[in-house]
């Protein structure tokens, strides 16, 4: 069983805390000038990546309380607690078990008793066949022709992660053209089918559940889509695929049981893009590249279980975070990847992260008494510098950030490259050292400033500087590397959820909206008038009647 330790409890957060007033005072240009060790200590390189955590507001003693805290909040028993098999999704009563997707070594994991490591096997298998006779153009669809184009229709855990990696991995498609249909908004799937042609398109509808009402309602209109075009229900074998926990569910909506791609309850949803759930990924860039992602993810999940705390990466960043969050009082985490193909990055870790950590309620069931999951959010460099960094630079609050740049370019073109990187060098030395008034003076007066203009302009330009960064840098974003880097955030997410005694594993927070809509659908039947909710509400809704 996972423990219950309240954190804030622990001798480590004790020591932390007193710790915190001797580093606050201290810039982050004064840790570099007194340690010129400062990026040998605080870096580590595991497999292609490389993590340089020197830019942190840190030092040994920062570093050992941190370490401290997690064992003392019994992380290493914990790890090793999901790794078994253990039931430490309590409030839903599973295991969690994604690493067991990407086990590549097989060895034996155990559920109530049973290895699932045969079953994982079983659905790899078949998605391999799969794949291959799509993407080989020996499947055909109904009038004969091959395949050409996949939707994948799913929504959150079952849209985030493949639409992530398949952008992520462009490098490596190969001819066919992936759609994702996730918006219940007709607009996504009306749009998605003008794009393609019914005899050579498969639909995957990816659902944990079966029962998401976005997925169903898409899927369903993308049926009769399909049979409007002249299919018979006999066609719908060819061209319909299902990636399910939900046998039952799938039959019932007609897709034969032969093309289901099935997973388990034990893989949550935002954990899922190693499950079957991954189709996608396969038919976009073949099977062997999956197992590679696979392959990378597994080697992460290797390292976090056996590298000792401070050689650990996913470790080292949940406790940074920490430190952040609970000390320093962050609200925000901004993950910044300097690689066009990443630009859903941030945006899958929304979701993996604030699903996760967005609770407020402990494993004792008692509210806490601190702040726990951080607000994720990013965008690609160097689109995200010539927007929103001039917050993250100069403006009142402490943005912790992430950066991520591959060495190697799929695209070399050019200078790109080093223009790119030099960007992401130079953001993360800025964000350290910032700019002194001394030196923006000196500026203006090499460019010929009065002195009177001089006093009226710089205090606008100086840079306090201090702001904390991470940098990742990865040889080259293969499907290898990238799941090694997607399996780091993940415990990550781990570590930090065990150190703040929540449940990470459950996302309770998203059932009351819909269960809501579900009450309001059957009211925008028909124009009466509504009365039955708060007068804003009501007020929404009868203005929805009367200009619809
Ligand atoms: O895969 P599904 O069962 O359709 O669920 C899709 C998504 O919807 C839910 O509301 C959850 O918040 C997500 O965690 C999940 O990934």
């Amino acid at each position: 069983m996972l423990p219950t330790t309240d954190f804030t409890t622990t001798q480590a957060y004790k020591y932390l805390t007193d710790h915190y007033i001797s580093i606050v005072s201290k810039s982050l240009k004064e840790l570099f000038d007194a340690d010129d060790q400062r990026f040998n200590k605080f870096s580590i390189q595991f497999e292609d990546i490389l993590l340089d955590y020197s830019k942190n507001r840190i030092n040994d003693e920062t570093l050992a309380l941190l370490i401290q805290l997690a064992k003392e909040c019994s992380l290493k028993e914990a790890i090793e607690a999901m790794y078994s098999g253990e039931k430490i999704n309590v409030t839903e009563g599973r295991p969690v078990l994604h690493i067991a997707l990407r086990n590549r070594s097989n060895t034996p994991i155990y559920v109530d008793g049973k290895d699932v490591m045969p079953d994982v096997n079983k659905v790899l298998d078949q998605m391999k066949a799969f794949s291959e006779a799509i993407i080989s153009g020996e499947w055909k669809g109904y009038t004969g022709k091959a395949i050409t184009d996949v939707v994948n229709i799913g929504i959150g855990g079952s849209d985030l992660g493949p639409v992530m990696v398949t952008e992520a991995l462009k490098a490596y498609k190969n001819h066919l053209n992936l759609h994702f249909v996730s918006n219940v908004d007709g607009t996504h799937i009306v749009e998605t089918l003008k794009s393609v042609d019914p005899e050579t398109t498969l639909f995957l509808v990816a659902s944990k559940t079966f029962t998401t009402q976005e997925t169903m309602g898409n899927a369903h209109s993308a049926r009769d889509w399909f049979l409007a075009s002249g299919a018979t229900e006999a066609d719908v074998a060819k061209h319909f695929a299902a990636l399910s926990t939900n046998a039952a569910a799938v039959e019932k909506f007609g897709i034969d049981t032969k093309n289901m791609f099935e997973f388990w309850d034990w893989v949550g949803g935002r954990y899922s893009l190693w499950s079957a759930i991954g189709l996608s990924i396969a038919l976009s860039i073949g099977f062997e590249n999956f197992a590679d992602l696979l392959a990378g993810a597994h080697a992460t999940d290797n390292h976090f279980k056996t590298a000792e705390f401070d050689q650990n990466i996913p470790v080292i960043m949940g406790l940074l975070g920490i430190w952040y969050n609970n000390f320093f009082e962050a609200e925000t985490n901004v993950i910044l990847p300097y690689d066009q193909y990443l630009h859903r990055f941030s945006a899958y870790f929304q979701q993996g992260d604030m699903e996760s950590n967005g609770k407020h309620v402990d494993r004792n069931g008692k509210d806490v008494d601190y702040s726990t999951g951080p607000i994720i959010w990013g965008e690609p460099g160097t689109n995200g510098q010539h927007a929103f960094y001039q917050l993250i630079h100069q403006g009142t609050k402490l943005i912790p950030a992430d950066f991520i740049a591959p060495a190697q370019s799929h695209n070399p073109l050019g200078e790109h490259h080093n223009m790119l990187l030099s960007n992401f060098f130079a953001q993360t030395e800025a964000l350290m050292n910032g700019k002194t008034e001394e030196v923006v003076i000196e500026e203006l007066k090499a460019a010929g400033k009065s002195d009177e203009e001089i006093a009226k302009i710089a205090p606008f330009k100086v840079f306090e500087g201090n702001r904390p960064t991470n940098s990742f840098l990865i040889k080259k974003i293969t499907p290898y590397t990238l799941g090694a880097l997607i399996a780091a955030y993940e415990h990550k997410i781990f570590t930090q959820g065990i150190i703040w005694n929540i449940y990470s594993f459950d996302q309770w927070g998203v059932e009351l909206g819909k269960q809501l809509a579900g009450k309001i659908l059957p009211e925008l039947k028909d124009d009466a008038e509504i009365s039955s909710h708060d007068s804003s509400t009501n007020g929404l809704i009868n203005q929805y009647k009367a200009w619809r």
